[in-house]
């Protein structure tokens, strides 16, 4: 079953808590969702991501798909079987990736076609089949295939794919079969308000379980990004859950509750991890530089994460310049730690009615840390 609770509407904003109810637990929202594509959060265990509170972590169809294999996820039980995750998964389409990952693609009303980057073999994919590879990998909630333009993109090319977009909604929702999965519409339209909005209400009309706002965070400027929330968010139904796909850092998260956004995910928690960029309230630590070698302290010293309460940064610098393989993966804990306890303080806001204060506050710590 799938389900979608309004508790409580901000009085200063769009801002909402929210519940999203799955067959793998109930999330609380507004929430973030580490990336696992490849079937895993890289270098982070099911049960690391359980004791960071996380509930909905997302894997990817396009690499699921090629690598072992929808079928193979099937026959091995699905994805909570699979990789040991008990909590819920949301899989992304692959629209996306065929664009940003495949080498040689060509697309057409029927589908895509493209060479698989692992191996180069020829690979096609039509909404159909994105539907088949998502139920096959079982997920609780699965997005509809769409066309993602990369930008900048001329006004005819977004229409193109706005077009493409929702005729492959359409057949998405024709194509499903299983009746335990949630099916989300995404919106496209780059940075065209009218096409945004009209993509928008094209997709309600055709009634999804959620919506997300997707051809965003793909290089445009933060104002662009939230001035097209602006005008899509207020297009969406209010009792449906919104996702807001590929974001972000947590400015982006503060700024996207603010308009209304109940589900983000980024892999800037974990990239950055992985190259060394810790979060802090007063900003990020380059935890290579120099001037940690010798800093006892913890990276932050108000989180109360498992990692600043162990480990100095002049360890976790240690770590990061012999490349010890746990040097990655507490850099990644605590990033994670630090997006988990972000929507925590977020949610808490909007239940006290104080989010317009905390929304001042998280701008004023990190001004004071500039200045
Ligand atoms: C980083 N920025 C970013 N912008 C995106 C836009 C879209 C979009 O318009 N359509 C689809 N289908 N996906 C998008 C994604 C991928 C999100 C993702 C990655 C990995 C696993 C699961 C989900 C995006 N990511």
């Amino acid at each position: 079953m799938f389900a979608f609770r309004v508790h409580q509407e901000d009085v200063s904003s769009k801002a909402r808590r929210g519940t999203l109810a799955t067959r793998h637990g109930a999330i609380e929202t507004p929430a973030f969702m580490p990336v696992g594509s490849l079937g895993a959060v890289k270098g982070i265990s099911p049960a690391e991501l359980e004791q960071l509170g996380y509930g909905l972590i997302l894997n990817n169809a396009y690499h699921l798909f090629l690598r072992p294999g929808h079928v193979v996820v099937q026959q091995l039980g699905g994805l909570h079987a699979f990789t040991g995750w008990q909590g819920a998964i949301l899989t992304d389409s692959g629209g996306f990736q065929v664009f940003s990952l495949a080498k040689l693609r060509r697309i057409s009303d029927e589908g895509v076609t493209f060479q698989s980057h692992l191996d180069g073999s020829l690979q096609h994919v039509t909404p159909e089949r994105a539907m088949e590879i998502q139920e096959a990998l079982g997920a609780d909630i699965i997005m509809a295939f769409d066309e993602c333009p990369a930008l900048p993109a001329d006004r005819r090319q977004i229409t193109g794919a706005v077009a493409r977009t929702a005729s492959w909604a359409r057949r998405c929702l024709a194509a499903k079969r299983r009746s335990d999965q949630a099916l989300f519409g995404i919106v496209q339209g780059g940075l065209e308000a009218d096409l945004r909005a009209q993509a928008a209400r094209d997709l309600v009309s055709l009634g999804f379980d959620g919506y997300a706002v997707g051809g965003l965070s793909v290089g445009e400027d933060k104002p662009s990004m939230y001035r097209m929330l602006d005008v899509t968010v207020p297009e969406l139904p209010a009792q449906k859950p919104r996702y807001l796909m590929g974001v972000g850092m947590p400015e982006d998260l503060v700024e996207g509750v603010a308009r209304g956004i109940d589900m983000f995910d980024c892999v800037v928690p974990t990239r950055h991890g992985r190259t060394g960029w810790l979060f802090t309230r007063t900003g990020r630590v380059l935890i290579k530089q120099a001037q940690y070698a010798r800093d006892a302290g913890a990276i932050d010293p108000e989180c109360g994460c498992p990692v600043c309460c162990r480990y100095s940064r002049a360890y976790l610098h240690h770590l990061y310049q012999a490349k010890e393989m746990l040097g990655l993966r507490l850099n990644t804990l605590h990033n994670l730690w630090y997006f988990a306890s972000l929507m925590r303080d977020i949610r808490s806001s909007i239940e006290q009615r104080t989010f317009a204060a905390f929304r001042q506050a998280f701008y004023r710590c990190r001004q004071e840390a500039e200045s």
